[in-house]
């Protein structure tokens, strides 16, 4: 419970720091209710006799706008990175965080996604906690929510990637991908 609060209270401190970062008003990020659906997920990784032949969490993008992860100290994660894979070594007290599909869409590409996995170990049980900012369905009404990228980031010169899509509409592309655990945002339908 106590790690919940803080960890929320951690991640609206990162949306006030990515919003000025794109050069906008502190809160704004915070204020498109990029905060409003905090949720923690603890995942169990069981040793694995024969990690070649398996693994933890298959390569995928977050589909939400941040995760807040921490990692015991097994290892195994790993994000892509120009076409390799690059292990994240785990540090004792640091915590992980990857900008999500929806931050990657509502900044235009200025902020990017980055596909990643969990190797399977032989040693363990490994575990991990992630605290993840999800994109709501619905507004407060009821109606589908629309995401788009954020209108004063936009320009002639940098115009809109993408087209403005609801949740179900990035659902649906995202299980159109299949397995290949690139991100959706990548699919014809999302871009202009
Ligand atoms: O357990 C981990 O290290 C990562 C889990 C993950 O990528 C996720 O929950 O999206
Ligand atoms: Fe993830």
């Amino acid at each position: 419970m106590e790690y919940s609060q803080k960890t929320k209270a951690l991640g609206i401190t990162l949306l006030e720091l990515l919003s000025e970062a794109l050069g906008l008003k502190s809160f704004h990020l915070k204020e498109i209710d990029f905060a409003e659906d905090h949720k923690l997920y603890c995942h169990y990784y069981p040793p694995c006799p024969e990690p070649e032949l398996a693994i933890g969490v298959p390569k995928h993008t977050d589909r939400n706008f941040i995760t807040i992860l921490l990692q015991d100290q097994i290892g195994g994660l790993q994000v892509l990175y120009e076409n390799q894979w690059i292990g994240v070594p785990p540090i004792h007290g640091a915590l992980i965080v990857f900008v999500g599909d929806f931050l990657e869409l509502a900044t235009n590409d200025k902020f990017i996604s980055v596909p990643h996995r969990v190797l399977a170990n032989q040693q363990g049980p490994k575990v991990s906690v992630t605290c993840v900012f999800n994109a709501p369905s619905q507004t407060a009404e009821g109606a589908p929510r629309l995401y788009a990228p954020i209108k004063e980031l936009l320009s002639d010169g940098n115009p809109s990637i993408y087209r403005e899509i609801t949740y179900e509409d990035y659902l649906s592309h995202r299980l159109q991908n299949g397995v290949d655990g690139n991100s959706p945002l990548l699919r014809p339908g999302m871009l202009i």
